[in-house]
Protein backbone atom coordinates (compact mmCIF):
# COMPACT_ATOMS: atom_id res chain seq x y z
CA UNK A 1 0.00 0.00 0.00
CA UNK A 2 1.71 3.50 -1.03
CA UNK A 3 -1.50 5.88 -0.84
CA UNK A 4 -1.36 8.34 1.85
CA UNK A 5 -4.80 7.46 4.03
CA UNK A 6 -6.57 10.28 4.57
CA UNK A 7 -8.02 10.57 7.82
CA UNK A 8 -11.28 12.25 7.93
CA UNK A 9 -12.26 11.01 11.40
CA UNK A 10 -9.28 13.59 12.97
CA UNK A 11 -10.17 16.11 10.61
CA UNK A 12 -13.63 16.08 11.47
CA UNK A 13 -12.59 16.22 15.37
CA UNK A 14 -10.70 19.44 14.03
CA UNK A 15 -13.59 20.98 12.18
CA UNK A 16 -15.97 20.49 15.40
CA UNK A 17 -13.38 22.10 17.32
CA UNK A 18 -13.24 25.20 15.31
CA UNK A 19 -17.36 25.18 15.69
CA UNK A 20 -16.98 25.14 19.34
CA UNK A 21 -14.99 27.85 19.31
CA UNK A 22 -17.13 30.05 17.23
CA UNK A 23 -20.13 28.57 19.37
CA UNK A 24 -18.30 29.43 22.79
CA UNK A 25 -17.71 32.78 21.00
CA UNK A 26 -21.50 33.85 19.70
CA UNK A 27 -22.41 32.92 23.16
CA UNK A 28 -19.90 35.25 25.26
CA UNK A 29 -20.07 38.17 22.89
CA UNK A 30 -23.57 37.92 21.46
CA UNK A 31 -25.33 35.45 23.84
CA UNK A 32 -26.37 33.33 20.93
CA UNK A 33 -26.59 29.74 20.70
CA UNK A 34 -27.28 28.10 17.34
CA UNK A 35 -29.60 25.82 17.08
CA UNK A 36 -30.14 22.64 14.90
CA UNK A 37 -33.22 20.91 13.73
CA UNK A 38 -33.35 17.42 12.79
CA UNK A 39 -36.93 16.06 11.27
CA UNK A 40 -37.05 11.93 11.09
CA UNK A 41 -40.05 10.67 9.30
CA UNK A 42 -39.99 6.51 9.79
CA UNK A 43 -37.38 4.58 10.41
CA UNK A 44 -34.92 4.15 7.61
CA UNK A 45 -31.39 2.48 8.84
CA UNK A 46 -28.67 4.66 6.84
CA UNK A 47 -31.12 7.86 8.31
CA UNK A 48 -30.62 6.52 11.86
CA UNK A 49 -26.81 5.84 11.84
CA UNK A 50 -26.44 9.35 10.87
CA UNK A 51 -28.72 10.53 13.71
CA UNK A 52 -27.12 8.73 16.54
CA UNK A 53 -23.66 10.67 15.92
CA UNK A 54 -25.04 13.87 14.89
CA UNK A 55 -27.49 14.90 18.01
CA UNK A 56 -24.65 13.80 20.34
CA UNK A 57 -21.99 16.09 18.46
CA UNK A 58 -24.05 19.06 18.10
CA UNK A 59 -24.84 19.23 21.87
CA UNK A 60 -20.97 18.73 22.31
CA UNK A 61 -20.33 21.30 20.34
CA UNK A 62 -22.18 23.86 22.47
CA UNK A 63 -25.23 24.24 20.02
CA UNK A 64 -29.21 22.99 20.74
CA UNK A 65 -30.04 20.17 19.42
CA UNK A 66 -34.26 19.93 18.63
CA UNK A 67 -35.09 16.43 17.04
CA UNK A 68 -38.35 15.33 15.65
CA UNK A 69 -39.04 12.15 15.17
CA UNK A 70 -42.31 11.33 13.28
CA UNK A 71 -43.60 8.11 12.44
CA UNK A 72 -43.64 6.81 9.04
CA UNK A 73 -47.45 7.49 8.26
CA UNK A 74 -47.19 11.24 8.89
CA UNK A 75 -49.15 13.45 6.46
CA UNK A 76 -47.04 15.90 3.33
CA UNK A 77 -49.25 18.49 5.64
CA UNK A 78 -48.22 17.89 9.25
CA UNK A 79 -44.87 18.07 7.61
CA UNK A 80 -45.00 20.46 6.01
CA UNK A 81 -46.74 22.53 9.22
CA UNK A 82 -44.01 21.75 11.08
CA UNK A 83 -41.73 22.75 8.79
CA UNK A 84 -43.51 26.28 8.75
CA UNK A 85 -43.06 26.14 12.81
CA UNK A 86 -39.55 25.87 12.66
CA UNK A 87 -39.12 28.74 9.53
CA UNK A 88 -40.87 30.63 12.19
CA UNK A 89 -38.81 29.27 15.23
CA UNK A 90 -36.10 31.91 16.11
CA UNK A 91 -34.29 29.84 18.34
CA UNK A 92 -34.02 27.50 15.41
CA UNK A 93 -30.67 28.18 12.88
CA UNK A 94 -30.43 24.76 10.78
CA UNK A 95 -33.14 22.87 9.70
CA UNK A 96 -32.44 19.04 8.24
CA UNK A 97 -34.96 16.56 7.29
CA UNK A 98 -33.61 13.54 6.65
CA UNK A 99 -34.09 11.68 3.52
CA UNK A 100 -35.10 9.35 2.15
CA UNK A 101 -38.74 10.30 3.06
CA UNK A 102 -41.82 7.83 2.63
CA UNK A 103 -42.69 7.04 -0.45
CA UNK A 104 -46.41 9.63 0.32
CA UNK A 105 -44.33 12.53 0.94
CA UNK A 106 -43.02 14.24 -2.18
CA UNK A 107 -39.46 15.39 -1.37
CA UNK A 108 -38.48 18.73 -3.15
CA UNK A 109 -41.86 20.07 -2.29
CA UNK A 110 -40.77 19.64 1.34
CA UNK A 111 -37.00 20.74 0.88
CA UNK A 112 -37.95 23.70 -0.89
CA UNK A 113 -40.65 24.50 1.85
CA UNK A 114 -37.70 24.59 4.35
CA UNK A 115 -36.36 28.80 4.84
CA UNK A 116 -33.42 28.81 2.34
CA UNK A 117 -31.38 30.76 4.76
CA UNK A 118 -31.93 27.99 7.20
CA UNK A 119 -31.17 24.86 5.01
CA UNK A 120 -28.06 23.70 6.19
CA UNK A 121 -28.49 20.66 3.86
CA UNK A 122 -28.11 23.21 0.77
CA UNK A 123 -30.91 21.15 -1.42
CA UNK A 124 -33.62 23.76 -1.74
CA UNK A 125 -33.48 24.95 -5.34
CA UNK A 126 -32.42 28.46 -4.39
CA UNK A 127 -29.27 27.13 -2.43
CA UNK A 128 -28.61 24.64 -5.54
CA UNK A 129 -29.09 27.80 -7.90
CA UNK A 130 -26.51 29.93 -5.97
CA UNK A 131 -24.00 27.27 -5.72
CA UNK A 132 -24.13 27.22 -9.61
CA UNK A 133 -23.85 30.49 -10.41
CA UNK A 134 -21.07 31.29 -7.93
CA UNK A 135 -22.64 32.99 -5.22
CA UNK A 136 -22.94 32.83 -1.54
CA UNK A 137 -24.82 29.61 -0.62
CA UNK A 138 -25.75 26.90 1.60
CA UNK A 139 -23.33 24.29 0.50
CA UNK A 140 -24.47 20.49 1.05
CA UNK A 141 -22.17 18.72 3.72
CA UNK A 142 -21.00 15.85 1.86
CA UNK A 143 -19.53 17.58 -0.74
CA UNK A 144 -17.79 20.53 1.20
CA UNK A 145 -16.24 18.11 3.41
CA UNK A 146 -14.87 16.33 0.31
CA UNK A 147 -13.59 19.96 -0.66
CA UNK A 148 -12.06 20.51 2.49
CA UNK A 149 -10.25 17.30 2.89
CA UNK A 150 -9.40 18.07 -1.43
CA UNK A 151 -7.96 21.27 -0.16
CA UNK A 152 -6.03 20.35 2.66
CA UNK A 153 -4.34 17.30 1.03
CA UNK A 154 -3.79 19.04 -2.27
CA UNK A 155 -3.45 22.95 -1.56
CA UNK A 156 -5.05 24.39 -5.22
CA UNK A 157 -6.74 22.19 -7.06
CA UNK A 158 -6.84 24.67 -9.93
CA UNK A 159 -6.33 22.92 -13.66
CA UNK A 160 -6.64 19.69 -12.45
CA UNK A 161 -8.82 16.30 -14.19
CA UNK A 162 -11.59 15.66 -11.71
CA UNK A 163 -14.18 12.83 -12.35
CA UNK A 164 -16.88 12.67 -9.96
CA UNK A 165 -18.50 9.24 -10.33
CA UNK A 166 -22.51 9.41 -9.41
CA UNK A 167 -24.71 12.27 -10.74
CA UNK A 168 -26.96 12.50 -7.69
CA UNK A 169 -28.62 16.02 -6.86
CA UNK A 170 -26.92 15.66 -2.78
CA UNK A 171 -23.35 14.64 -3.61
CA UNK A 172 -22.95 13.86 -7.39
CA UNK A 173 -23.67 17.70 -8.73
CA UNK A 174 -22.69 19.86 -6.32
CA UNK A 175 -19.26 18.15 -6.08
CA UNK A 176 -18.84 18.68 -9.62
CA UNK A 177 -19.67 22.78 -9.03
CA UNK A 178 -17.61 22.89 -6.39
CA UNK A 179 -14.79 21.31 -8.08
CA UNK A 180 -15.49 23.73 -10.90
CA UNK A 181 -15.35 26.48 -8.54
CA UNK A 182 -11.99 25.64 -7.74
CA UNK A 183 -11.01 25.34 -11.40
CA UNK A 184 -10.93 21.34 -11.91
CA UNK A 185 -11.57 20.29 -15.39
CA UNK A 186 -14.82 18.35 -14.46
CA UNK A 187 -16.21 15.46 -15.84
CA UNK A 188 -19.44 13.72 -14.55
CA UNK A 189 -19.64 9.84 -15.01
CA UNK A 190 -22.54 7.70 -14.32
CA UNK A 191 -24.50 4.47 -15.02
CA UNK A 192 -24.28 5.07 -18.51
CA UNK A 193 -21.03 6.39 -19.10
CA UNK A 194 -18.78 4.85 -21.79
CA UNK A 195 -15.67 3.35 -20.76
CA UNK A 196 -15.86 4.05 -17.34
CA UNK A 197 -12.69 2.89 -16.63
CA UNK A 198 -10.75 5.12 -18.74
CA UNK A 199 -12.40 7.96 -17.83
CA UNK A 200 -11.59 7.60 -14.17
CA UNK A 201 -8.12 6.68 -15.37
CA UNK A 202 -7.29 10.21 -16.62
CA UNK A 203 -8.61 11.95 -13.16
CA UNK A 204 -6.13 13.36 -10.73
CA UNK A 205 -9.14 13.53 -8.35
CA UNK A 206 -12.11 10.80 -8.19
CA UNK A 207 -14.71 10.97 -6.25
CA UNK A 208 -16.75 8.38 -6.11
CA UNK A 209 -20.19 8.23 -4.84
CA UNK A 210 -22.74 5.82 -6.76
CA UNK A 211 -23.57 3.86 -3.70
CA UNK A 212 -22.30 0.27 -5.39
CA UNK A 213 -19.85 -1.59 -2.79
CA UNK A 214 -16.17 -1.13 -4.22
CA UNK A 215 -17.13 -0.72 -7.99
CA UNK A 216 -14.31 1.18 -8.44
CA UNK A 217 -10.77 -1.43 -8.92
CA UNK A 218 -7.66 -0.10 -8.52
CA UNK A 219 -6.84 -0.85 -11.93
CA UNK A 220 -9.03 2.43 -12.98
CA UNK A 221 -6.67 4.69 -11.03
CA UNK A 222 -4.23 6.58 -12.53
CA UNK A 223 -0.71 6.37 -9.98
CA UNK A 224 -0.62 9.33 -7.17
CA UNK A 225 -4.80 10.32 -7.80
CA UNK A 226 -6.22 11.81 -4.87
CA UNK A 227 -9.00 9.03 -4.08
CA UNK A 228 -12.73 10.17 -2.23
CA UNK A 229 -14.81 7.25 -1.81
CA UNK A 230 -18.08 8.43 -0.69
CA UNK A 231 -19.85 5.19 -0.53
CA UNK A 232 -20.69 3.58 2.56
CA UNK A 233 -22.15 0.67 2.01
CA UNK A 234 -23.19 -2.60 4.55
CA UNK A 235 -22.08 -6.07 3.00
CA UNK A 236 -22.49 -9.40 4.65
CA UNK A 237 -18.90 -10.44 5.94
CA UNK A 238 -18.91 -14.09 6.91
CA UNK A 239 -15.50 -14.29 7.31
CA UNK A 240 -16.19 -12.48 10.94
CA UNK A 241 -18.60 -15.28 11.80
CA UNK A 242 -21.95 -14.77 13.03
CA UNK A 243 -24.30 -12.61 15.93
CA UNK A 244 -26.01 -14.30 18.48
CA UNK A 245 -29.14 -14.83 16.35
CA UNK A 246 -27.01 -16.63 13.91
CA UNK A 247 -27.39 -14.09 11.25
CA UNK A 248 -24.43 -13.09 8.88
CA UNK A 249 -21.80 -10.22 10.38
CA UNK A 250 -21.50 -7.11 8.18
CA UNK A 251 -18.53 -4.61 7.23
CA UNK A 252 -18.90 -1.21 6.14
CA UNK A 253 -17.21 -1.13 2.57
CA UNK A 254 -16.90 2.39 0.35
CA UNK A 255 -17.76 2.53 -3.51
CA UNK A 256 -14.18 1.81 -3.81
CA UNK A 257 -12.18 -1.41 -3.38
CA UNK A 258 -10.09 -0.09 -0.82
CA UNK A 259 -6.41 -2.53 -1.09
CA UNK A 260 -6.20 -2.11 -4.83
CA UNK A 261 -6.88 1.58 -4.92
CA UNK A 262 -4.72 2.61 -2.33
CA UNK A 263 -2.10 0.49 -4.32
CA UNK A 264 -2.20 3.03 -6.68
CA UNK A 265 -3.02 6.11 -5.57
CA UNK A 266 -1.40 9.29 -4.10
CA UNK A 267 -4.05 9.40 -1.05
CA UNK A 268 -7.62 7.77 -0.18
CA UNK A 269 -9.68 8.34 2.07
CA UNK A 270 -11.08 4.89 3.91
CA UNK A 271 -14.69 3.81 5.08
CA UNK A 272 -15.78 3.86 7.63
CA UNK A 273 -13.53 7.22 9.02
CA UNK A 274 -13.45 9.19 5.64
CA UNK A 275 -16.23 11.18 4.10
CA UNK A 276 -18.76 10.05 6.52
CA UNK A 277 -17.51 11.77 10.16
CA UNK A 278 -16.78 14.81 7.79
CA UNK A 279 -20.37 15.19 6.55
CA UNK A 280 -21.60 15.69 10.08
CA UNK A 281 -18.93 18.18 11.01
CA UNK A 282 -19.83 20.24 8.00
CA UNK A 283 -23.32 19.60 9.08
CA UNK A 284 -22.72 21.77 12.52
CA UNK A 285 -20.26 23.98 10.30
CA UNK A 286 -23.58 24.95 8.45
CA UNK A 287 -25.64 25.60 11.65
CA UNK A 288 -22.72 27.92 12.80
CA UNK A 289 -22.61 29.81 9.40
CA UNK A 290 -26.94 30.26 9.09
CA UNK A 291 -26.90 31.06 13.26
CA UNK A 292 -24.02 34.09 12.17
CA UNK A 293 -25.99 35.26 8.95
CA UNK A 294 -29.05 35.60 10.31
CA UNK A 295 -27.85 37.68 13.11
CA UNK A 296 -25.86 39.96 10.62
CA UNK A 297 -22.40 38.95 12.25
CA UNK A 298 -19.07 38.03 9.80
CA UNK A 299 -18.66 34.00 8.39
CA UNK A 300 -16.83 31.66 10.71
CA UNK A 301 -13.49 31.50 8.91
CA UNK A 302 -12.29 27.91 7.40
CA UNK A 303 -15.97 26.98 7.76
CA UNK A 304 -17.41 27.50 4.65
CA UNK A 305 -16.65 26.73 0.99
N1 LIG B 1 -31.12 15.26 4.66
C1 LIG B 1 -30.15 14.37 4.80
N2 LIG B 1 -28.86 14.77 4.88
C2 LIG B 1 -27.85 13.85 5.04
O1 LIG B 1 -26.66 14.23 5.09
C3 LIG B 1 -28.20 12.45 5.17
C4 LIG B 1 -29.56 12.10 5.10
N3 LIG B 1 -30.49 13.07 4.90
N4 LIG B 1 -29.95 10.81 5.21
C5 LIG B 1 -29.01 9.75 5.52
C6 LIG B 1 -27.64 10.05 4.98
C7 LIG B 1 -26.54 9.22 5.60
N5 LIG B 1 -25.59 10.15 6.16
C8 LIG B 1 -24.45 9.79 6.87
C9 LIG B 1 -23.55 10.70 7.39
C10 LIG B 1 -22.45 10.31 8.12
C11 LIG B 1 -22.18 8.97 8.34
C12 LIG B 1 -20.98 8.56 9.13
O2 LIG B 1 -20.41 9.32 9.89
N6 LIG B 1 -20.52 7.30 8.98
C13 LIG B 1 -19.38 6.73 9.70
C14 LIG B 1 -19.61 5.27 10.04
C15 LIG B 1 -20.80 5.01 10.86
C16 LIG B 1 -20.87 3.53 11.23
O3 LIG B 1 -19.90 3.02 11.80
O4 LIG B 1 -21.89 2.89 10.91
C17 LIG B 1 -18.13 6.76 8.84
O5 LIG B 1 -18.24 6.80 7.62
O6 LIG B 1 -17.04 6.69 9.41
C18 LIG B 1 -23.06 8.03 7.82
C19 LIG B 1 -24.16 8.44 7.08
C20 LIG B 1 -26.07 11.42 6.00
N7 LIG B 1 -27.25 11.42 5.34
Amino acid sequence: MSATIIDGKAFAATIRGKVGEHVARLRETHGITPGLAVVLVGEDPASQVYVRSKGKQTIEAGMNSYEHKLDAGTSQADLLALIDTLNNDAEVHGILVQLPLPGHIDSDLVINSIDPAKDVDGFHISNVGLLGTGQKSMVPCTPLGCLMMLRDHLGSLSGLDAVVVGRSNIVGKPMAQLLLGESCTVTIAHSRTRDLPDVVRRADIVVAAVGRPEMVPGEWIKPGATVIDVGINRIDAPERGTNEDGSVKTRLVGDCHFESCAAVAGAITPVPGGVGPMTIACLLANTVTACCRANGLPEPEGLTA
